[in-house]
């Protein structure tokens, strides 16, 4: 059984077929990311998994479940994670605080239990900071604890966006283009933090990225979307010297 399984998925907005007919499986532990053109419908597949679009067409399993139904709070607690391209983080609260929301999914006490302090929530808050400061150390966000998030450089930033995906322990991540806006060395360090992701933290990771030297360095297997619909599924080079990829691209720009 995979991890997740996309078949047959849809979504049409009025006569847009945004995504149309889109199938494909992603591995426990293996890093898959998905390329195309602009308005290609790379970012709809995430929001369709994401269950922020509910699909007109097809089914999302993940872990063995029918995620299909699910809103897009229900998935979360399952282990589903993601980032946004235009970074969705609370600007005038710190990085800490930030990404201790990000653990809101898992609250297992009531408004009561909050307000007396009981045993049970020190004991989760404390599980809280033990689970945020591990991704503080893993992302060396160490000097930027205690800063707000507005007044951080942008690359700072894209990187607290992943950190708040990972402070709700997932079993996959969805990266919607991380290294979009970041120079040639902090698309790097997003290539490192992918590899470590997988290596330590034994994560799944979905990745939708026009950035070809980072999706070809740790990319397992490439899936290449134009106009909703499929075009080509491999390893990075296979699926780069597909014809139709190929062609897809001609008159596009490509980030490579
Ligand atoms: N909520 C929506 N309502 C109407 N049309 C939409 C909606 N969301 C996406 N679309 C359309 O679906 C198509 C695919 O868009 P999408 O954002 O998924 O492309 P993309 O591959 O992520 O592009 P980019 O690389 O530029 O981010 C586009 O034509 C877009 O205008």
């Amino acid at each position: 059984m995979s991890l997740l399984e996309v078949e047959d998925l849809a979504v049409h907005f009025g006569g847009v077929k945004a995504v149309d007919g889109v199938s494909f499986r992603v591995e426990e532990g293996e890093v898959f990311s998905i390329i195309g053109p602009n308005g290609a419908g790379k970012s709809t597949i995430f929001n369709l998994i994401s269950r922020f679009y509910k699909p007109t067409r097809g089914k999302i399993m993940f872990d063995g479940r029918d995620i299909t139904p699910m809103s897009a709070h229900e998935i979360a607690p399952l282990g589903i994670a993601r980032t946004f391209q235009n970074i969705e983080l609370f600007d005038h609260s710190t990085v800490l605080d930030n990404l201790l929301m990000g653990r809101h999914t898992h609250r297992g006490t009531n408004w009561i239990q909050d307000m007396l302090f009981l045993p049970k929530v020190r004991r989760e808050e404390r599980e809280h900071r033990r689970v945020v400061e591990e991704v503080i150390e893993f992302l060396e966000l160490e000097a930027y604890r205690e800063k707000l998030i507005a007044g951080l450089p942008y690359g700072v930033r894209k990187v607290v966006e992943i950190g708040r995906a990972l402070s709700i322990g997932p079993k996959m991540i969805l990266l919607d283009e991380p290294a979009s806006g970041l120079s040639v060395e902090e698309s790097q360090e997003v290539a490192f933090w992918v590899e470590d992701m997988r290596r330590d933290m034994g994560l799944t990771v979905l990745m939708v990225e026009h950035d070809m030297k980072l999706v070809t360095q740790v990319s397992d297997r490439v899936l290449a979307v134009a106009n909703g619909q499929p075009l080509a599924m491999g390893s990075p080079s296979e699926v780069q010297s597909d014809p139709q990829v190929m062609a897809a691209y001609l008159g596009t720009e490509v980030d490579a």
